[in-house]
């Protein structure tokens, strides 16, 4: 069984896979500040909520896009398990090329929602991650990445105007029913919500006229994939598993 480790700006999401579809789930708060030791608590109960036995893992892969947290995960998965894991990375990116300026650059995560986007799909494929960041990974029918688009996530634009106003709160992230906001929270649900159905169809529509030659598979995935009702339109398909799947098939393909 192979453990898959997905170090993202929120959360840290881990997935047992014996197949395709990950066996188990599990999504922790990826904090920058939090010893090793509390990592492994965090582990350690999993696997003990599930019967899991640490000795059942035989080949890890992780990604990372906080470097700070690499390290550290490292250490923890190492010692428990006793398996030296794979970092996702430019050496280990088989079966995609990548049309970008610096490999090292691109987020790994990135990078697995393209190969299992291109894996599963052998078509070009814009994948739009709705995590921390909001992004749009551009892959072409031959599996080139042919580059990113990174905007600030629903989460985090709705964070941000907390932060930098007085009198505005922390809302639902629920589709409004109504455009034109009548108290505060319908205000910001009505110009965010709305706001990023625009942004992302957008998006897809200036990537899709710069590349009139490629036909493109439009697929969603990210903690708040599913918080942009509209877009289901726009999407082929959305995968909440995509990048861990993306992860456990760059681990395969080294052997
Ligand atoms: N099922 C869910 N429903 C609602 N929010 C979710 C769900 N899963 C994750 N989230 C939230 O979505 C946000 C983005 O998560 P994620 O895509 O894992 O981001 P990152 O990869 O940047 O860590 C986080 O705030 C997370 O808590
Ligand atoms: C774009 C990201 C911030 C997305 O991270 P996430 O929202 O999943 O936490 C991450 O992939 C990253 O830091 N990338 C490096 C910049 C790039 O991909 O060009
Ligand atoms: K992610």
């Amino acid at each position: 069984m192979e453990l898959v480790v997905d170090i993202g700006n929120s959360d840290v999401v881990f997935g047992l896979f014996t197949q395709e579809e990950p066996r188990l789930v599990f999504r922790t708060p990826s904090q920058r500040d939090l010893p090793a030791s509390e990592y492994e608590k965090r582990i350690r109960a999993w696997f003990l909520e599930n019967a899991l036995s640490y000795s059942d893992i035989s080949g890890i892969i992780i990604s990372s896009v906080v470097p700070n947290l690499t390290p550290v995960m490292e250490e923890v998965v190492e010692r428990l398990f006793s398996v030296q894991p794979l970092l996702a990375g430019p050496a280990i990116y088989k079966g995609l090329s990548l049309k970008i300026k610096n490999p090292y650059e691109i987020g790994s995560d990135l990078v697995a929602n393209a190969t299992a986007a291109f894996t599963y799909h052998q078509s070009a494929a814009i994948v739009v991650d709705f995590g921390t960041a909001l992004s749009f990974t551009v892959v072409s029918a031959k599996g080139e990445i042919l580059g990113v688009n990174i905007a600030p996530g629903i989460k985090t634009a709705m964070k941000s105007l907390f932060q930098e106003t007085a009198q505005l709160p922390i809302i639902p992230l629920e589709y409004p029913t109504t455009f034109i906001g009548r108290d505060t929270v319908q205000a910001i649900q009505a110009g965010i919500l709305v706001g990023y159905v625009g942004l992302v169809k957008e998006v897809i529509n200036k990537i899709k006229e710069q590349e009139p030659g490629e036909s493109f598979k439009v697929i969603a995935t990210g903690g708040l994939s599913l918080v942009l009702e509209p877009l289901k339109e726009v999407f082929d398909q959305t995968d909440p598993h995509l990048t861990l799947k993306g992860l456990h098939l760059m681990y395969q393909k080294q052997f």
